[in-house]
């Protein structure tokens, strides 16, 4: 048996680097972010529909995706979001699924399915468990304008862009803070798994 743990947070809570924690101990993880990315490649069938939805004009010049353009739309418009997200999600899901059925059929004892959009898309009726990686909105904004070089205009857009982190406390089996150190939050990602006792 394979333990599915459905591991979320909010845009830059730290869900890559509780994830990068895990794969150090040698734990699968399958990364919804670069699933998405992968799914919107030069040639791929959701590359050609955002293209014929979003027009040329959020293309480089070398034909890939400009993402932080197509972010400037949909983070300031929620139909462009939903349209987005029908053209992606579908795609995303299908990769997700055949990574897990391959971790599974290795005999993993756990996978961790890093998915920032769990409770907003009910994901976690797919899953065994649930993490939450939780932040105060402010640290939030703070790293989050650091790392992607926002506005504090356009890192708040992008927060509530999510369900808040408030609710989506309520409805994980478990959290970790973040709010301290790496080290910190590492911690409490090992303790999750010892207590689920999936560590080897
Ligand atoms: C809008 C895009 C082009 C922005 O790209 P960018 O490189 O700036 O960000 P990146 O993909 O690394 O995502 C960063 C974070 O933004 C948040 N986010 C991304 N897409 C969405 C969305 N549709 N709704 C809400 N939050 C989102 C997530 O927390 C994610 O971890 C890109 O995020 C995208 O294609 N999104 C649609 C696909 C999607 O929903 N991905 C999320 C996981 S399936
Ligand atoms: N405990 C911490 N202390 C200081 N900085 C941190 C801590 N945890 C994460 N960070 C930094 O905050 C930023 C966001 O973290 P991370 O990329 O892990 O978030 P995420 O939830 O995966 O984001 P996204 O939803 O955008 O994919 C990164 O620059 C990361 O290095």
């Amino acid at each position: 048996m394979t333990l599915i743990v459905g591991l979320t947070g909010g845009i830059a809570s730290g869900k890559s680097t509780v994830s990068a924690y895990y794969r150090s101990l040698n734990i699968p993880v399958i990364d919804a972010d670069l699933e998405a990315r992968l799914a919107v490649k030069i040639g791929e069938p959701a590359y050609k529909k955002i293209v014929a939805h979003f027009g040329t004009g959020i293309l480089q010049s070398d034909g890939d995706i400009n993402r932080m353009r197509l972010g400037e739309i949909v983070f300031s418009n929620e139909q462009e979001r939903l349209v987005l997200n029908e053209i992606v999600h579908p795609d995303v899901g299908r990769r997700m699924d055949e990574k897990q059925r391959l971790a599974m059929e290795n005999g993993e004892k756990v996978v961790i399915l890093d998915i920032p959009l769990l409770f907003e898309n009910k994901l976690n009726e797919k899953v065994d468990k649930t993490i939450l990686v939780y932040v105060t909105e402010d640290i939030q904004r703070k790293r989050l304008m650091e790392r992607n070089q926002l506005t504090f205009e356009q890192a708040i857009k992008r927060i509530h862009a999510q369900m808040p982190l408030e609710k989506k406390r309520i409805l994980a089996d478990e959290l970790i803070d973040n709010n301290g150190t790496i080290a910190a939050a590492a911690m409490q990602a090992k303790e999750i798994l010892e207590k689920w006792n999936v560590l080897n």
